[in-house]
């Protein structure tokens, strides 16, 4: 009762604020025009990318290129009219304009006709990628400098009027003959690439591997529209930005192995001359099968993990309590009754009668560590904008979106987890790590829960990692079968409609096109594996951006694509580098599959906004109802 009575005084003040705001019928009516008309225009293009993993290049491209979008309309409206090289030259300034026209001026192609052909072609394709749009929409994004002109130019194209045509070819030609034409083509290219996606989705892992993920959350900063959820990776990121120890740690030793000194000390200030001269100086005189500064590193990171787990059982990762199996004397371990060789059994600073203490100079270091990460001013704004823009799942459009997984138990049913004393199971669960996230985010002190980031990042119940990580098995031993990680159930689970339903369900979704976005796990495309689980329920989009996991998959990433006619999949091959792409105007090739079609076209009416703007047009018509009423009576 209590609740029906809050809704309805909620619906009233609602009411009264709409009052204020549209205060006579003309009011109202103008907005009730308005509204109908948007929620009658095509859904907006949304894209969806996943594990992006700092392979900035590849992600500059598939941003510029629009995941191939803009080649697609570009032959769509030219292909009778200009060759394929044609084509994919213009394609090739649309994407890299600053770098196409200084080639060009190099070649000295830049005369008055080619600006005046090329001109007409971006605004007769900026006029086709914004017809799906109202023209307040696309005012919004129009830029400062030449917004007007461009309105001008858009507005006035499908005229017959003979007088308007000239007008455009005054404009036209007023723009290169005072010499502004390669900043206003510029400015129309950034235009064409906002109105080809209208909204992007990045299911996580933006971090680690690659070593540009700091260019790309530059990148993300500045793009119009778009969410993020959280992958393990990125949980690390924040984690150590916060001043995790072990987080911290972890973060030095994945980026280590791949050679990324540069993400850490050019990108963000932080320094690892203290670790790296201690761990040189102590392996100087020892054999070392694995580089010193990585063995010094991955013990400091095992002891911090270790001293977390024991103070967490919650976690339940005490499996992962490793180092007081080592047999250093005999260089071997000793892990489920079985013994391995070590790869390398020179582990100076691994004491083992104190296995998970650090020493005074790892103390040192590691203290020197969490000041930095906590002073770089860009790391802490680069989390910050992951923050706001993150979560660990999103409903957008009828579909739920997470990185990792939901944990499930053997038997098929979502696993119930303790944290905080609380026990919690599917959304519920979700709900709660979302908010322990914020809180531990925007503490202004170290926040209690500080430990459960290291959680999150590998424990095998984190939604983000959903597996026992066996990082200590994969640094030390040989052998691969110790390396294989068990994954929660969900990845069994996942692969059946019955399952992939009762998650949906979980989300309060319920419709026929509801889908899960996933990422997480590299889809081996070469082996034939495929993106789509449970009849197409849910979809994969780890396609390996990854350059170190392309030889497992076969490709290069994946965009998915949700329009007004459908979803569709584009698989992304190898991409060279940006000078290739330009000097030989080589785009990356990109193999789409379509995976649903709309016997009807999906329309603004049909998203999230859309049933926002439908409540408000049910209220204004009961106000003019009302207004009309009033009238009547006055009279
Ligand atoms: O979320 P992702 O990309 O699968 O990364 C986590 C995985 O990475 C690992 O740490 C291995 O890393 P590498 O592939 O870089 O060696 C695994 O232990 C873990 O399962
Ligand atoms: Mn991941």
């Amino acid at each position: 009762m209590n609740h029906i009575y809050t809704d309805h005084k909620f619906e009233e003040k609602y009411f009264q604020l709409l009052k204020s705001q549209y205060p006579t019928i003309q009011d109202a009516s103008t907005e009730i025009i308005n509204l109908e008309a948007i929620l009658s225009l095509p859904k907006g293009t949304e894209h969806f990318m996943s594990d992006i993993h700092g392979e900035f290049e590849a992600f500059y491209h598939i941003m510029n290129n629009c995941s191939g979008v803009i080649k697609e309309k570009v032959d769509l409206l030219y292909a009778d009219q200009l060759n394929a090289d044609d084509r994919q030259e213009l394609c090739t300034l649309i994407y890299y304009p600053d770098e196409k026209l200084m080639m060009l001026k190099k070649e000295k192609k830049l005369h008055k006709d080619w600006y005046r052909i090329t001109l007409i072609h971006l605004i007769e394709l900026t006029t086709l990628l914004s017809s799906k749009y109202t023209r307040s929409k696309v005012r919004k994004a129009l830029p400062k400098q030449f917004g007007y002109i461009i309105d001008e130019l858009l507005h006035s194209r499908d005229s017959q009027d003979l007088n308007i045509s000239s007008y455009q070819n005054h404009i036209i030609d007023t723009i290169i003959d005072i010499s502004n034409a390669d900043a206003f083509i510029k400015e129309l290219v950034e235009l064409i690439k906002h109105l080809a996606v209208d909204h992007l989705h990045i299911i996580g892992d933006i971090f680690d591997r690659g070593d540009r993920a700091d260019g790309i959350i530059d990148l993300l900063m500045k793009y119009h529209s778009l969410d993020i959820q959280w992958g393990n990776h990125d949980v690390l990121w924040m984690g150590a930005a916060k001043g995790n120890q072990a987080c911290i740690a972890t973060v030095l030793y994945n980026n280590l192995r791949y050679h990324n000194h540069a993400i850490l000390e050019n990108g963000y200030g932080i320094s690892l001359r203290k670790l790296i001269t201690y761990a040189n100086d102590l392996y100087a005189c020892s054999e070392n099968a694995i580089d010193p500064v990585i063995k010094t590193i991955a013990v400091i990171m095992f002891k911090l993990e270790g001293q977390l787990i024991m103070r967490n059982p919650d976690f339940q990762m005490q499996n992962r309590l490793l180092l007081e199996h080592l047999d250093l004397n005999h260089g071997t371990i000793t892990i489920n009754h079985q013994t391995y060789q070590l790869k390398d059994k020179h582990l100076l600073t691994v004491n083992i009668s104190h296995p998970y203490e650090s020493n005074y100079q790892e103390q040192e270091i590691i203290d020197n560590l969490v000041e930095a990460f906590q002073n770089s001013m860009r790391l802490q704004k680069h989390i910050q904008f992951l923050c706001q823009k993150g979560s660990v799942y999103k409903v957008y459009n009828g579909n739920l979106l997470y990185h990792g997984c939901i944990p499930f138990q053997e038997d098929g049913n979502f696993a119930s987890i303790k944290l905080c004393h609380h026990r919690l199971q599917g959304k519920k669960y979700l709900d709660f790590i979302d908010s322990i996230v914020r809180h531990i985010m925007y503490d202004k002190n170290q926040s209690q829960y500080l430990d459960m980031m290291y959680f999150f990042w590998r424990g095998e119940l984190s939604p983000f990692s959903g597996r026992v990580c066996k990082t200590f098995e994969r640094f030390l031993i040989n052998e691969e079968a110790a390396h294989c990680e068990p994954s929660n159930p969900y990845y069994h689970f996942f692969n059946y409609e019955k399952e992939c339903n009762m998650i949906l369900h979980e989300f309060n979704l319920f419709s026929p096109y509801s889908h899960i976005i996933n990422g997480h796990l590299p889809i081996r495309v070469k082996n034939g594996e495929t993106p789509l689980k449970a009849n197409g329920k849910l979809i994969m989009i780890d396609g390996g951006f990854c350059k170190a996991y392309q030889k497992k998959t076969g490709i290069a990433g994946y965009t998915l694509i949700y329009n007004s006619h459908g979803l569709r999949m584009k698989a992304h091959g190898h991409f060279e580098n940006r000078e290739t792409a330009c000097l030989e105007n080589k785009d990356i090739t990109s193999k789409s599959q379509i995976i649903e079609t709309y016997q009807k076209r999906m329309t603004v009416k049909d998203s999230d906004n859309g049933k926002m703007m439908n409540d408000k047009v049910k209220q204004l018509k009961r106000l003019l109802s009302q207004y009309i009423a009033e009238s009547h009576y006055t009279f």
